[in-house]
């Protein structure tokens, strides 16, 4: 038996951190779609679970495909195992959430190759303490996102039916520092949306409360950031960075815009194409 699925990237269209909890995770308020830039995962029957990567430095016990399959078959007492190649297309701590997705697509990978029969719903609440980017990936359509980004409802609106460029400086920024240096430095938090009144986020796509603190921790980020931002009406950063995404009225500004940031060597890996509501795993 072998199965090779899509991991997609995904974006943030707006980010707004609402409150510091007492364990020191940040609530946020953010929607969440996906990108057509993908990792792909290839499955095969094993006794054990074994992950091996195209990056050999994610390959092991390490990578969280292999964390959260030994937990699900640990939890369902599995006998079998599962043999995991992961070719990695998205770029690292990026904020597109790729270690996330690829850790979701092995999940409902599992939960079918394994028959454990969860729902998503039960995957999600899973999942969640493995990281807060898991669950919108099994969520598996565009969402508005609350909590630590595990309390999701659909995304209310059509997503803007533009070309999007996304593009990573060529150096990543870890989630932990980026949040540390968010709360050295905030001014304030942002009011918390709320799910009734979600769609007045929507009004601010492109705002990222941590877009600052990313900056100033990145200058190649903050430099990439300041080029699309001459070339686009709309860009800005995704997640805690470092990959930046721009939108364009035309695919050829934004192919054109991406061979002259590769060329002046501010980006050191682009994707373009399209917003997209649904993952493209729908198992
Ligand atoms: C910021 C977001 C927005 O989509 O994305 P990324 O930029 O990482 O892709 C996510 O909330 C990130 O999710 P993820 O990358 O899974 O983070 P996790 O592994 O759960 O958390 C790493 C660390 O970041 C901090 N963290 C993360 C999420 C959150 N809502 N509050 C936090 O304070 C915590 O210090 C946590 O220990
Ligand atoms: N399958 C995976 N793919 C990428 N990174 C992974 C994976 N498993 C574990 N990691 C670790 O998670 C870190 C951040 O993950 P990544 O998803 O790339 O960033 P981000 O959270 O910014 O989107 C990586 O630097 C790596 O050490």
């Amino acid at each position: 038996m072998t199965l090779t699925l899509p991991a997609p990237a995904k974006i943030n269209l707006y980010l707004s951190v609402t409150r510091i909890r007492d364990d020191g995770m940040h609530d946020l308020d953010t929607a969440f779609a996906f990108s057509q830039a993908c990792d792909t995962l290839h499955f095969q029957a094993a006794e054990t679970i074994s992950v091996t990567c195209s990056r050999p430095h994610l390959g092991g016990e390490a990578n969280l495909v292999h964390r959260v399959l030994s937990a699900l078959r640990d939890r369902h007492n599995i006998r079998q195992g599962l043999s995991v190649h992961i070719e990695k297309s998205i770029p690292e701590q990026a904020g597109l959430g790729g270690g996330s997705s690829d850790a979701a697509t092995a999940l409902l990978a599992a939960n079918k190759l394994w028959q454990t029969g969860l729902t998503r719903e039960e995957l999600i609440a899973f999942a969640t303490p493995f990281g807060a980017d898991i669950p919108c990936f099994l969520y598996g359509q565009a969402s508005i996102a609350s909590g630590v980004g595990d309390r999701l409802h659909p995304y209310p609106d059509p997503l803007p039916d533009t070309t999007m460029l996304l593009a990573w400086p060529g150096s990543g920024l870890s989630t932990t520092r980026v949040f540390e240096h968010f709360d050295r430095t905030h001014p304030a938090l942002t009011t918390h949306q709320g799910v009734d009144t979600m769609r007045a986020g929507i009004h601010q796509m492109g705002h990222n409360d941590l877009e600052e603190a990313a900056c100033s921790m990145n200058k190649s980020m903050a430099c990439l950031l300041e080029e699309l931002r001459n070339c686009s009406d709309i860009a800005w950063m995704s997640g805690s960075g470092s990959a930046c995404i721009a939108l364009f009225q035309r695919a050829e500004q934004a192919c054109e815009t991406a061979q002259v940031l590769q060329a002046r060597q501010l980006a050191g890996w682009t994707h373009t194409g399209s917003i997209c509501s649904t993952h493209p795993v729908q198992l």
